[in-house]
């Protein structure tokens, strides 16, 4: 395929995506929009065409008291032209945004069911976007389908009133709109270019902004870092502003020579086509009157193309990042139709796990493993280590949120496939370093307000938070606080493994001392096994074993402690 062909493959895909999105979830009845739209257009036309023809004739109706039958046609064609539009219309706007909703929540799906590494590499700006302001601009063209429908069935109508008058007439005006048509096809390209770049200026802009909101007290406290945020911001927002002037700019120049077509048609009723056929006065005005008619239809179509190319652009990346997302799809099906939760487990071995995070382009990428490793059911596991030496990495591969490269994952002695991990995942619950504190209880059910009270009190937050209608009362709280709601929420999921990632690291020394004297022994008696990465040293002499991460490589450290000199 040549270069030129592929170019006009991809401007008509990118017409068709918005099709494609909207008839994905629902049956678009396409006959009974194309009726709708002929009907509303022809009884438009009809509209020009019964004016002419009053107007022609006016004396004679006078004459003959015919008056009244043509203002009752006349009001006949607009009743009929009014339902039919305001049909089309409310059909139209439901349809696109039923095929929204579906789109919304399919997309939700996705992003669930993805693996974490996909989502590091797609970023959360880019979800956010396209689930926000993408589906926003295809919802808030909804109404253009229908008007740029209507206008093109209403200009086809006129064109076939033009021609039934004059054919060199409707010749003359057919070859000035494919004119303009094609001098708009020709900038599509540039258009489509400028329209990519304001997508990515503008998902660089929501980054700023996130940085600014959620580091706003360290911005707040740094002049300097204050200044160097907005200064990117600003040329962030440059960066938008220039390709949507020039976007704006290409469509402000196409409005125009559109216009000037028109303009050149209308002049050409009464300039050429009378040199280039015999016609009689009352047909050149039939002629020019309609061509004059139609410069509603082409305004609209014309000022309805940056609307309508925005929301393809949108339609674009929508599904370029539902594409990202369902390199996992078969994934999904196997999470889905395997979903059920595991109660216990005797064992879990990790064997010659391996996993390598990726880099960027002449940075070096960081390893961990191959690590054997055996989890027995209701032990107390530390881990220590330096920064950046792999423990999260570690406890990602180890719960199944980071897909092993090599080596395998064994529960009791079965290796675990793509059917068997979500079961596996549910084995797991965690507080990480880089929590999230959920304020509504999600997935956690039925647990009796008894329990509830006695770990409120137990963990000392009684007096400041309950919990009403599966919600905490409030998680406006200190981080230490925070903390211990996060603790709590994991505690009522009652799942086997525990996952601690420096969870007391900013409790104080009396409540320290609780988790690791009270808390984890409560758990351990329960049945539950732990896992805690951890650098308080006074404590580990609690730990059923130890081990210690170096550079990516898991060793006992047991060793060590029982040696008398800690990590
Ligand atoms: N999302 C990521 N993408 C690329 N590389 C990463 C990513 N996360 C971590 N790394 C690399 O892996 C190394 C180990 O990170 P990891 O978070 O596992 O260390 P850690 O032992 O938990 O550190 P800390 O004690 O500081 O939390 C880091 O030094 C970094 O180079």
């Amino acid at each position: 395929m040549s270069v030129d062909k592929d170019h006009q493959k991809t401007i008509k895909d990118s017409k068709m995506v918005l099709y494609d999105l909207i008839s994905r979830n629902i049956t678009v009845k396409k006959r009974t929009f194309a009726a709708l739209g002929c009907i509303s257009g022809l009884a438009n036309a009809l509209v020009l065409a019964l004016i002419n023809n009053v107007a022609e004739n006016i004396a004679d109706i006078h004459r003959e008291n015919h008056i009244l039958y043509y203002l009752a046609l006349f009001s006949l064609t607009i009743a009929i032209y009014g339902l039919t539009q305001h049909r089309l219309m409310t059909k139209a706007a439901k349809m696109v945004e039923q095929a929204i909703d579906g789109l919304r929540v399919e997309l939700f799906e996705c992003v669930r069911h993805t693996e974490l590494a996909t989502l590091e590499k797609i970023g959360k700006e880019k979800i956010f976007t396209t689930l926000s302001k993408e589906l926003q601009t295809i919802s808030q063209s909804a109404q253009l389908f229908v008007i740029i429908g209507q206008s093109i069935s209403l200009v086809f109508f006129t064109s076939m009133y033009i021609a039934y008058h004059s054919f060199v007439a409707f010749i003359v005006l057919a070859v000035l709109i494919m004119l303009g048509g094609s001098i708009h096809r020709l900038r599509a390209d540039e258009i489509q270019k400028n329209m990519q770049q304001s997508f990515e200026s503008e998902n660089k802009l929501i980054q700023r902004l996130s940085d600014l909101l959620d580091g706003f007290k360290e911005v707040k406290l740094s002049v300097p870092r204050a200044d160097d945020l907005e200064y990117e911001f600003a040329m962030d927002s440059a960066r938008a502003k220039r390709s949507k002037t020039k976007t704006q700019t290409l469509f402000a120049s196409d409005f125009i020579l559109s216009q000037i077509s028109f303009f050149a048609a209308t002049g050409a009723m009464v300039f050429i086509v009378p040199v280039l056929s015999h016609v009689y006065t009352d047909v050149v005005i039939k002629v020019t009157t309609a061509s004059l008619f139609l410069i509603g239809p082409i305004t609209s179509i014309v000022g309805g193309i940056p609307i309508f190319t925005a929301a393809s652009e949108a339609g674009q990346n929508v599904l370029a990042l539902e594409k990202e997302l369902q390199s996992e799809q078969e994934k999904i099906q196997h999470t889905k139709s395997a979903h059920a939760e595991l109660a216990t487990f005797e064992q879990i071995q990790l064997s010659g796990a391996y996993y390598q995070h990726n880099r960027a382009p002449g940075e070096h990428a960081f390893v961990v493993g191959p690590i054997d490793f055996q989890l027995q059911r209701g032990k107390i596991t530390f881990i220590t280590g330096g920064n950046g030496s792999g423990k999260t990495t570690f406890i990602r591969m180890l719960t199944g949120l980071y897909e092993l490269q090599a080596g395998k994952i064994l529960l009791d002695g079965q290796q675990l496939n793509e059917t068997s991990l979500q079961g596996y995942r549910s084995l797991f619950t965690a507080v990480f370093s880089d929590f999230h504190l959920f304020k509504q209880l999600y997935g956690i059910h039925d647990t009796k307000q008894q329990e509830i009270d006695e770990w409120l009190a137990f963990l000392e937050m009684n007096s400041k938070v309950s919990i009403v209608d599966g919600q905490f009362s409030t998680v406006d709280l200190s981080s230490g606080q925070r903390k211990r709601l996060a603790l709590l929420s994991t505690i009522l999921e009652n799942r086997p493994v525990y996952i601690f990632d420096e969870w007391a690291a900013d409790q104080d020394p009396i409540f320290r001392r609780k988790f690791y004297e009270q808390v984890l022994p409560r758990l351990k008696a329960r049945g539950n096994t732990v896992i805690a990465i951890t650098h308080d040293d006074t404590y580990f002499h609690l730990a059923d074993a130890h081990l210690k991460m170096v550079e990516g490589q898991l060793t006992d450290n047991n060793d060590i402690i029982s040696n008398g000199v800690s990590s």
